[in-house]
């Protein structure tokens, strides 16, 4: 049997990821030589202590604090620190000095992402990043290579495992929002900061990569419309489970033509109302799901474990070995085309329907006043469900409103809402929340 090549990987970050990765590489050295025609040698692990206690037992000698040494004498790196500082810097050496990159930093990719990828053209290396989206599914390579013969006309997904997760215990278990979160960082689901995962940037990010690759124009973390989970209360998850909706927390990436006849792609992430039938409602848990529309393949969708040390590890493994096999073959590929120049549009552009819940005062004529304004601002009514309360104390009596509504423009249905709040006889508007899936 002829002598197989070995390549040198070195591996940046130890933590939940990066251990399993390291993992896989030693324990299935040969099945993973035989898939990619070389041997993958772990030469180093860059970590910042080297005494730290790992989850994985690691032989000591591959720990390094040098991560520079360490990148500069690789044939393929590994970035799993996470952050934007030194990683970017990391990478670029790396890919200066030849190296093939993978990475899981969606952070670093939304917000610096044209700078790594000019110079992975430059230094003719491979720079993939499948982790970065959806964890262990494949959603990346597909929307690159095996639908880059369609046109994507949308796509629409769950891809924060941390909210999802968390949404999903507030659903089902009545769980506290605080008690779910440290749950879900305890399973090693969150990022080091779980701000990004809860205020929506860590959707955000992913949705910016999702939109480049299927719209063939750099999306950036700005161009995303951005509103997370902490504004959704368990009354939001309550009123909307007896009105049959689950909610998620949605990245939307979809060509539309706005008011003027401009096309161009909406990208936003927003808590949703999904209909408990629709198949994104079945996703629960830290599971993530990603919906796509071509104009040939019609409605694909993928579902798997988004985040996870083990699952996350499964794409860093896949392109590795690619990147390899390539090297292996000689020359870096092609990782992602921005021939196209489609602008991204503002959210007031997007086409959803609004759930909308109201505190009335309980008198005539009240909701045939709120009929005439949403008539006024072009919005038509789908669903209007009234409860009324009664008060022991004052035996004062109110009634709460549901309203969900057709689709519209974002910008006519946020006018409604703000034409809604002036009208005397509302005590409040106690949820505004967009829809989708009716
Ligand atoms: N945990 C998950 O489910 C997923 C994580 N990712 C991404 O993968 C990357 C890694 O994530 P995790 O493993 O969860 O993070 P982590 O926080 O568990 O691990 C990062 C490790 O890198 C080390 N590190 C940070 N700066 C360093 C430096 N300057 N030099 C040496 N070591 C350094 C940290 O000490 C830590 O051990 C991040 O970019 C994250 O966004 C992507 C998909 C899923
Ligand atoms: N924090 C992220 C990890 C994967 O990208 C998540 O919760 O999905
Ligand atoms: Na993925």
């Amino acid at each position: 049997m002829t002598e197989l090549r070995t390549l040198k990987v070195a591996l940046l970050g130890c933590g939940n990821v990066g251990a399993q990765v390291a993992r896989i590489l030693i324990d299935d050295a040969d099945a993973l030589a035989a898939r990619t025609g070389a041997r993958l040698e772990l030469g180093g692990i860059a970590v910042r202590n080297l005494d730290a206690e790992r989850d994985v037992d690691l032989p000591q000698e591959l720990f390094t604090t040098d991560a520079e040494t360490l990148v500069k004498d690789a044939d393929l790196v590994i970035e799993l620190m996470g952050g934007i500082e030194p990683a970017r810097t990391l990478i670029l050496t790396a890919m200066r000095h030849g190296a093939c990159v993978v990475t899981g930093n969606k952070a670093l990719l939304a917000q610096d992402g044209p700078t790594l990828y000019e110079e992975a053209d430059k230094a003719g290396v491979q720079l993939s990043y499948e982790a970065a989206v959806a964890g262990a599914i494949p959603i990346l390579r597909p929307i690159r290579d095996s639908l880059s013969g369609d046109r994507i006309t949308r796509v629409l997904g769950i891809v924060n495992g941390t909210t999802n997760f968390i949404l999903d215990q507030m659903d089902s278990t009545g769980a506290q929002f605080a008690d779910a979160l440290a749950e879900a960082q305890r399973l090693g689901y969150a990022e080091a900061d779980p701000t990004a995962d809860v205020e929506g940037y860590d959707a955000a990010a992913k949705a910016a990569i999702l939109a480049s690759l299927s719209f063939h124009t750099r999306f950036a973390l700005e161009d995303v419309s951005c509103e997370g989970i902490t504004a959704v209360s368990a009354a939001d998850i309550a009123a909307a489970k007896e009105a049959g909706f689950v909610i998620k927390l949605l990245a939307i990436a979809e060509k539309l033509t706005d008011e003027d006849g401009r096309t161009g792609v909406s990208v936003r992430v927003h808590p949703t109302l999904l209909p408990r039938e629709h198949p994104l409602a079945a996703v629960r848990g830290a599971f993530n799901a990603v919906f796509i529309e071509a104009e040939n393949a019609g409605e694909l969708m993928f579902y798997g474990q988004g985040a996870g040390g083990t699952p996350t590890a499964s794409a860093v493994l896949g392109d590795l070995v690619s990147a390899a096999r390539r090297i292996v073959l000689g020359g870096p590929g092609r990782t992602e085309t921005t021939t196209g120049h489609v602008p991204a549009l503002p959210i007031d552009a997007a086409i959803t329907s609004y759930y909308i819940g109201l505190d009335v005062a309980d008198q005539p004529g009240v909701l045939a006043r709120i009929a005439q304004l949403f008539a006024e601002h072009g919005v038509s009514i789908e669903i209007m469900r009234q409860t009324i309360h009664r008060d022991a104390d004052s035996n004062v009596e109110s009634a709460e409103l549901r309203i969900v509504t057709h689709r519209a423009r974002e910008a006519a249905l946020a006018a409604t809402v703000e034409a809604v709040k002036r009208l005397d006889v509302i005590n409040s508007v106690t949820s505004v929340l967009r829809v989708e899936g009716v």
